[in-house]
């Protein structure tokens, strides 16, 4: 008999079978009771889970058997023998299997078996090479909800800081010219939005980062900040949405600075990853903003170097699937579909 109450499970792709994904995904589901977590169905191959744990599995064939099952058995939605197995050596049929299961986990969250999507880390060089042509997992199910790559927004979120990374995955020399002022408008609405209807943050506080050091020193060193930052905050302000910048980004992340804001749009990558991951690497979820459906991701990838020694922490797995469950909850309550 299960002991928990939500009748639709949440879907965990497993990610890269030869990665940390099943092992970590496996991990969540022991500290379900501990971390009080909703149930959820693993996807992917059942044998990737089977060759780096000996807890108790369950093959299921439909979604209603994974939430009744759950209290017992990680629960587990096969859809491919992924091949011979060698935990931190990725294969082509290992990268299928990951985007197979990421199909499967859209699928069963857009039509509703399932309340939110948490996708596991896949390797993009191992998708790159069977023909995939997303920069991430975030473009992936953007195209496959019908939201444009703008419009669907990556956050990393942890109890201390929220960062929102406006370019994503491109090369650092070409930030300079992909980095505008419509991007900055389109996608600071979108999280102002998101923070409402999924955080239930009545009107986010968004600082914006500067490009350069200094955020240009008034334009000695560098114009972006005059020409596109300043300009998109202004037409935020305008809007009647609460946002700052261009900031600092140097001292935008220490604690009384950071504080005060509910998100920081960073302009590129690393700009906002490396301080998330330095205060959030055990706890981090990425998630995706704009979407109809509820998306997290633990913030870590497929960390092939540990891959089967039984090292890798759950913590952003478990967050993770947290954190999309409250979400999930959330738009519920709004009456947004939940769908
Ligand atoms: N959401 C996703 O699907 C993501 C996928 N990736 C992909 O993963 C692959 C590897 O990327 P890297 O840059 O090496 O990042 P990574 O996150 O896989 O590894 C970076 C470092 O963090 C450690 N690490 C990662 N997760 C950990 C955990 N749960 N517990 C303990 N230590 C952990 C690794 O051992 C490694 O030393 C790439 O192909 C990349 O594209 C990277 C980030 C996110
Ligand atoms: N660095 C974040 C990351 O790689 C996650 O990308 P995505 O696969 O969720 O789009």
């Amino acid at each position: 008999m299960s002991d928990y109450a939500s009748p639709r499970p949440i879907a965990v792709t497993m990610g890269d079978p030869a990665g940390v994904g099943p092992e970590v995904t496996a991990r969540a589901w022991r500290a379900r009771r501990e971390h009080k977590l909703p149930p959820f169905v693993t996807i992917g191959d059942a044998a990737a889970i089977e060759a780096v744990w000996d807890g108790p599995i369950a093959r299921v064939g439909g979604i209603d058997e994974a939430a009744r099952i759950f209290a017992d058995a990680l629960p587990v939605w096969h859809l491919e023998d992924s091949g011979a197995l060698t935990p931190g050596v990725p294969t082509p049929a290992g990268a299928a299997c990951a985007l197979h299961a990421l199909e499967t986990g859209i699928g069963l969250t857009r039509n509703g078996a399932c309340a939110a999507l948490v996708t596991g880390p896949v390797s993009k060089h191992a998708l790159h090479g069977i023909g995939y042509t997303h920069p991430g997992q975030t473009e992936f199910i953007a195209e496959r909800c019908g939201v444009t790559a703008t419009n669907a927004v990556m956050m990393l979120a942890g109890p201390a800081l929220r960062v929102v990374p406006l370019t994503v995955h491109i090369p650092l020399e070409q930030v300079p010219e992909r980095l505008t002022s419509d991007l900055i408008i389109a996608k600071a609405r979108i999280v102002a939005r998101g923070l409402h209807r999924d955080f239930g943050i009545e009107r986010p506080r968004i600082g914006v980062a500067g490009l350069n050091p200094h955020a240009g020193e008034c334009g000695q060193l560098g114009d972006e900040e005059l020409r596109i930052i300043a300009p998109a905050v202004a037409q935020l302000a305008e809007e009647g949405l609460s946002v700052e910048g261009p900031l600092a980004a140097d001292a935008l992340f220490a604690p009384t600075i950071r504080t005060q804001y509910d998100a920081l749009l960073c302009a590129y990558h690393d700009q906002a990853l490396a301080p998330f991951k330095a205060l959030h690497f055990h706890d981090g979820v990425n998630l995706t903003l704009g979407l109809p459906i509820v998306r997290t991701s633990p913030d870590h990838g497929t960390a092939f170097n540990i891959a089967g020694t039984a090292t890798a922490d759950p913590g952003p797995t478990i967050a993770a699937i947290a954190m999309a469950s409250r979400m999930a909850e959330a738009r519920e309550r709004s009456g947004a579909p939940a769908k």
